[in-house]
């Protein structure tokens, strides 16, 4: 929209406030299913604000009753009861879903009221359709508004645009397969949903969603920039934009082409006085086309004749933001659906507690009901992912491949064939960040994540959409420091916690009730880091060599 933008953030992130220092101060962590503050601690229920949630996301007892609703809204909660038209409702139910998720409960009637929303939620909880829902619903009642004025008024000069970003290009078309799924009754998707990757260029006929990430976006943006009218009127044309596994769009090498768009898209809620080039006429034709009504348009561009400093105030008045924030009910507790086992290894013994894990976890699966078992194995490097898949494959297992050295569209091939066929997928956590491979019922940690972060973003990928899941997690020495904390937190109930990764083991155990603090990515498993490698010995696997690990595994001889 013009001047009156109401763009609303949807920031669909994982951001966590800092330990007690308010409930204002918060900034993006790495964590997959952070919620914004602990209700489930009690230490904080007193600092926390309260959440801006719907009736339904309230805490299920994760008792066996009612396990399963730690998924699904209330009964009495339906589609049309969170406002969705009966066009979207009939659509999500053509494709089973019949009713909404918790968070998907909690967080609609956020985004149909305008407001920023951030959510912040357990994996596999909903969250994609938890704003595509409402996007959608929203444009294309925004594009029957704008065809019936265009059709007393001649047709618009630009439609709704709205933005998806995501980290990384099987996101993006994960996301589009999940809009592209709604359809009319003609058998035509309800909207026009494209991505925009290296791979592809900017779609000639614009779509109602770009689902990008942000380096060709910017691309586009920068190309259009050029011509001032034209980009103004792209920016312009963006009413809503949204922040998939925001947790790595707000960090590391994603955050200068994030903030930029950001600036980009925002511009106009800074510097109306930019605006002074642009004739009134234009203006007022511009956002009659687009449906926008005119007042706020002359009090804007009139505005032009008060100094800046006004301006600023009445920018600031216009666009104050505020979010609201929805969270989930599992955030790092343990989900009340998952099955875990926990299995030391050594060297000597990972390739054949592996094998049997992956043949335990097929026979677990294979039900009548389910002929087909999924089975994803995490290993934490490109070697280690080649070496577990030969491993099996000379145990007579076949197995998918799925790494950064591998091209993008074999990956993507890889990922379709694993969903439609089943089987076994071994991958590193480039598989792990949002990645829905619905029914996933074993997810084997070949070899331990190295942190809490990746750890919760892998166990993620089975018993999601209220499905149980099994979950086999193979450490070693190395790790235990890592294990023993995540054990103990999910034995107290409590989310995964973990001090500064500074804090020895014993320093830790004497506060057991420390505050939930910020989790550190970089967590580091002490013991390896304590003691020196004695001298002469063979290095220790944490810090070995890939060709040591590789060979290690590879000399070893299986029977089957
Ligand atoms: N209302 C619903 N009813 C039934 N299934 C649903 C519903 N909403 C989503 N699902 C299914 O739940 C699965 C997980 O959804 P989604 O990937 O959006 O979860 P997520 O919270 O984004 O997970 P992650 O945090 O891993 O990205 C998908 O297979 C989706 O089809």
């Amino acid at each position: 929209m013009l001047l009156r933008r109401s763009m609303a953030n949807l920031m669909f992130s994982r951001i966590c406030r800092l330990s007690d220092a308010g409930p204002n101060c918060f900034w993006p962590l790495r964590h997959p299913s952070l919620v914004v503050c602990a209700l489930s601690c009690s230490k904080w229920s007193s600092k926390i604000r309260a959440f801006g949630t719907a009736a339904t996301a309230t805490v299920v007892e994760a008792d066996d009753s009612k396990v399963k609703d730690t998924f699904f809204a209330a009964e009495n909660v339906t589609w049309a009861s969170l406002g969705v038209s009966n066009l979207v409702a009939g659509a999500l139910s053509k494709i089973g879903l019949q009713r909404p998720s918790l968070v998907q409960a909690a967080c609609i009637p956020s985004i149909f009221s305008g407001a920023d929303t951030i959510v912040a939620a357990e994996t596999g909880s909903g969250k994609t359709h938890g704003y595509l829902v409402p996007l959608i619903d929203m444009l294309c009642k925004a594009s029957e508004n704008s065809k019936e004025i265009s059709s007393k008024r001649g047709p618009g000069k630009h439609r709704h645009l709205s933005l998806v970003l995501c980290p990384n290009v099987i996101l993006c078309e994960q996301v589009v397969r999940m809009a592209n799924c709604l359809l009319k009754e003609n058998g035509e998707p309800l909207l026009s949903v494209a991505v925009v990757s290296g791979r592809q260029g900017w779609p000639v006929l614009e779509p109602h969603i770009v689902v990008s990430t942000p380096d060709p976006l910017l691309r586009h943006l920068d190309a259009i920039d050029a011509e001032k009218e034209r980009h103004s009127n792209f920016i312009r044309g963006v009413e809503y934009i949204v922040f998939d596994e925001a947790d790595l769009l707000f960090c590391g090498s994603f955050q200068n082409q994030v903030t930029r768009i950001i600036n980009m898209l925002g511009f106009d809620e800074k510097q109306p006085p930019r605006m002074k080039g642009l004739k009134l006429e234009n203006r007022i034709a511009d956002m009659e086309s687009s449906g926008e009504d005119n007042e706020d348009m002359e009090t804007d561009a009139f505005s032009e004749n008060k100094d800046n400093k006004n301006d600023a105030r009445r920018v600031k008045k216009t666009y104050n933001r505020k979010a609201s924030w929805v969270a989930g009910n599992y955030f790092h507790r343990p989900n009340p659906r998952l099955e875990q086992n926990w299995i030391e290894v050594t060297v000597d013994s990972q390739a054949d507690a592996l094998i049997s894990a992956v043949n335990y976890g097929i026979n677990c699966a294979l039900a009548p009901s389910s002929p087909v078992s999924r089975t994803m194995i995490f290993s934490n490097t490109v070697v280690a992912v080649e070496a577990v898949a030969d491993i099996l494959t000379g145990a007579g297992i076949e197995c998918f491949r799925y790494h950064s050295d591998i091209p993008l569209d074999e990956r993507s091939k890889n990922v379709f064939d694993f969903q439609q066929n089943g089987g076994v997928f071994v991958c590193t956590d480039a598989a792990a960040h949002g990645l829905d491979i619905p029914n996933v019922s074993h997810v084997i940690q070949a070899e331990f994540s190295k942190s809490a972060v990746d750890f919760l973003h892998r166990v993620g990928r089975t018993a999601r959409a209220g499905q149980p899941g099994l979950v086999t997690n193979m450490y070693k020495e190395v790790n235990l420091d890592l294990v023993t904390a995540i054990r103990q937190a999910e034995r107290l109930g409590e989310p995964v916690v973990i001090l500064p990764w500074h804090c020895s083991l014993t320093e830790r155990q004497a506060q057991p009730e420390e505050n939930v603090v910020i989790r550190k990515r970089n967590f580091r498993n002490i013991i390896h880091n304590k003691s020196p490698v004695p001298k002469g010995s063979p290095p220790r696997e944490a810090t070995a060599p890939k060709s040591y690990l590789k060979n290690k595994l590879k000399n070893k001889r299986y029977q089957t």
